[in-house]
């Protein structure tokens, strides 16, 4: 996967180099550049934005940039990129989105910041390529570049070859669309708190039902909205564990 990612601040996505995506990238799995908008300004201030029109506090991030750091990064005749904006007035960012976007062939990234970006730029992108606007929840971040670094860590580890064996693919398709069950480890006793006696009884049917039911509980207490999306059926799946 080729990832690209507009921004005007480039050294926000060093964390891309790190650990696991650093790993993908030296492997030749990933292929991932952060772009200076400022390279496509054309004034001695390389200028990125101006005022609103129809006032209004803050900044506006001008047109003329992306626009073209687009003719540069995606030139007809050219397979063009999933255009990925993240906004507060995106889509959700879900497992399944995440998972779409991982079977992209190219990722361009665009890091809004200000107020937000003019909109002919994402009217403009869409003449050229698929756009998807991607919220990480109802909150307002300085701007997109701490999001990329997340939605980018949702799709890479999807990728095969990126997670080892050692990583585990906590994905909710592991526990049907219900939250993950609580985990231990060594020691068996930490601060007069015993791991639940069940987890090292050794008995893997118990082990499967004990935390099923703590997902069930979990999820009905946090999370109630994903008891109500789970596809009917699934809870019957209870008695299946043996
Ligand atoms: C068309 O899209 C834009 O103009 C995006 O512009 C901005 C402006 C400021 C900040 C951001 C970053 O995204 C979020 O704040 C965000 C994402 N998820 N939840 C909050 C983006």
């Amino acid at each position: 996967m080729r990832i690209d990612v507009l921004t005007i601040f480039p050294d926000y996505l060093a964390p891309l180099s790190l650990s696991l995506i650093g790993r993908a990238r030296e492997r030749g799995l990933l292929d991932v550049s952060a772009h200076d908008l400022r390279r496509w300004t054309s004034d001695v201030h390389r200028t990125v934005d101006d005022t609103p029109y129809g006032g209004g506090p803050g900044m506006v991030m001008r047109p003329e940039p992306w626009g073209r750091a687009f003719d540069e990064l995606v030139p007809a005749g050219v397979a063009p990129p999933r255009f990925v904006v993240p906004s507060p007035a995106g889509a959700p960012l879900t497992q399944s989105l995440a998972a779409e976007l991982a079977a992209e062939p190219w990722l361009l990234f665009g890091c809004g910041r200000y107020e937000g970006i003019d909109q002919r730029v994402l009217d403009d992108a869409a003449d050229r390529m698929p756009v998807t606007e991607v919220s990480l929840g109802d909150v307002v971040l300085f701007g997109g570049e701490v999001a990329v670094l997340a939605v980018v860590e949702a799709v890479t580890r999807l990728l095969p070859g990126v997670l080892g064996n050692a990583e585990s693919l906590a994905e909710e398709s592991h526990t049907g669309g219900l939250l993950e069950a609580p985990v231990y480890t060594k020691p068996p006793v930490w601060r007069e708190r015993p791991v639940p006696d069940v987890l090292r009884s050794g008995d893997h049917g118990r082990i499967a039902r004990w935390r099923r039911d703590q997902a069930l509980v979990r999820t009905a207490r946090r999370r109630p909205d994903l008891l109500a999306a789970l596809p009917p059926g699934t809870l019957d799946a209870t008695d299946q564990l043996a």
